[in-house]
């Protein structure tokens, strides 16, 4: 992974997570959140909790695929259809499975969610458009809902210390603000094309309150 945070790369792993027949690459997926953790890494300390979970969730993912059960695991489509065929996933409650692959691909779907709808709100900011504002709105419509009280707070703190709206149009290193704001316009429909195949496997695989 390069050093420095592009938006460019972003769209291109998740360009790459895409198959011709619409299946999701788990390898291009994580690669995708990786990109991300590393943009949140810059923001300083205050977002670590944030992107230790993440980490970890992308370590589990990882392990899988290297793992000797790894071919099962190349895309989100096979993963669902071996986790299940072979009753690897705690389908009510946490139990002899609590790290599967489903729940843990899980918690970075409903992650993506906030992405997109943060990053729409970026798209469409006027200059006096607040970051913390854009980001807790996107939280309260997605990822809050699955969180308890303790760590919405602490969320609610850490969107405080954002950098405002210039700093973050300038570390997508994608050239001006309306070349940022071309580049989210080709970005978002892809993030929200892997969002959707993902949900819909979820939903006809009732996957979506995974424990
Ligand atoms: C294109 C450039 C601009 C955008 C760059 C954004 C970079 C964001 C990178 C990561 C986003 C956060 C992803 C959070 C995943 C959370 C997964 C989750 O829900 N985990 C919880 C449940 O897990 P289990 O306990 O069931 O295993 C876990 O309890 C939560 C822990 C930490 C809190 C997560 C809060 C997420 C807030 C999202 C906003 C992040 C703000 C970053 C600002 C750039």
């Amino acid at each position: 992974m390069a050093d420095t945070f592009s938006l460019q790369r972003v769209l291109e792993t998740f360009r790459s997570s895409l198959s011709e027949n619409k299946e999701v690459y788990i390898k291009y997926y994580i690669a995708g959140w990786q990109e991300l953790v590393s943009f949140m890494n810059s923001l300083g300390n205050v977002f670590s909790f944030i992107s230790k979970d993440v980490v970890s969730k992308i370590q589990i993912l990882e392990n899988f695929l290297s793992g000797e059960n790894g071919s099962y695991y190349v895309t989100i489509q096979s993963m669902v259809k071996y986790e299940l065929d072979n009753d690897l996933v705690d389908l009510t409650k946490r139990g002899s499975h609590p790290e599967s692959g489903c729940r843990t691909l899980l918690r970075l779907h409903r992650a993506l969610l906030w992405l997109e709808l943060f990053l729409e709100r970026l798209r469409t900011s006027t200059e006096d458009g607040k970051t913390s504002v854009m980001c807790s709105d996107a939280y309260n419509e997605s990822l809050a809902q699955h969180h308890p009280w303790l760590i919405r707070k602490a969320v609610g703190v850490a969107f405080c210390a954002l950098p405002g709206r210039d700093t973050f149009f300038n570390v997508m290193n994608a050239g001006d603000h309306t070349q940022v704001v071309a580049l989210l316009g080709e970005s978002l429909p892809l993030i929200a094309e892997v969002y959707q195949i993902t949900e819909d496997l979820y939903v006809k695989n009732h996957l979506l309150e995974l424990p």
